[in-house]
């Protein structure tokens, strides 16, 4: 079986990437499984500025092909905010609930048609010392009043996708990982796969 291999030590991003290759017969492999790893440093300004150095860092490390999975919401009425700033915006020891509640105290008050946001997903993929290509996706929502379901992770019981009436962990995985920014960007992935790693040798 082919195995990738996914920059990260976040388990939601791992689950999520496991079922998305899980119909082409891939393994995911993870830095969970590579517990050694060096700890990069997320200096970048952009989404895509994040995945590249995670992607080049671990890809340099380990010598092979790595993708890295940098995201996060992009709230309209916050100007961006939590952004790149996502995993740690209620504090460095990254916490899904205090995120989530920082959110909310920050839109008390903003009316639901204002709440408009974004999932943003780039995903970096290292040749080691060779290329790094970014491909991108998104999905929009509305930042819901208050916390509903307990699929996925992150902010995902606050996050409101209109074309399903549910917020996104009410929505089975199977659901969410045929909408979301991760599934988007990783479908422009696809269609350059063969290409980029053939350049490998
Ligand atoms: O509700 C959500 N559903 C998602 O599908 C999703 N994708 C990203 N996020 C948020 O954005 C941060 C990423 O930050 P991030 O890319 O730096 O990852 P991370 O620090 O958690 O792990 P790593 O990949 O860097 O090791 C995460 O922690 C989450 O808060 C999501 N929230
Ligand atoms: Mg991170």
């Amino acid at each position: 079986m082919k195995e990738v291999i996914i920059a990260t030590k976040n388990a939601g991003k791992v689950k999520e990437f496991q079922t998305l290759f899980a119909e082409k017969e891939v393994e995911v492999k993870s830095l969970l499984d590579f517990e050694n790893a060096p700890d990069v440093e997320e200096t970048g300004e952009t989404f895509a500025e994040n995945a590249i150095l995670k992607a080049e860092t671990i890809a340099n490390y380990l010598n092979k092909v790595v993708i890295a999975d940098d995201s996060g919401l992009v709230v309209d009425a916050l100007n961006g905010k939590p952004g790149v700033y996502s995993a740690r915006y209620a504090g460095e020891h990254k916490n899904d609930k205090e995120n989530i509640a920082k959110v909310l105290e920050e839109l008390k008050g903003v009316p639901f048609e204002k709440r408009t946001a974004r999932f943003h997903c780039a995903l970096a993929v290292a040749i080691p010392r060779q290329r790094t290509v970014v491909v991108e996706g998104t999905c929009e929502g509305y930042i819901a009043e208050a916390p509903t379901g307990t699929n996925g992770f992150g902010y995902d019981p606050i996050f409101y996708v209109p074309e399903k009436q549910k917020t996104m962990a009410e929505l089975s995985k199977e659901e969410k990982n045929k909408i979301s920014h991760r599934a988007n960007a990783l479908k422009k992935l696809e269609k350059i796969w063969d290409e980029l790693v053939e350049t490998k040798e």
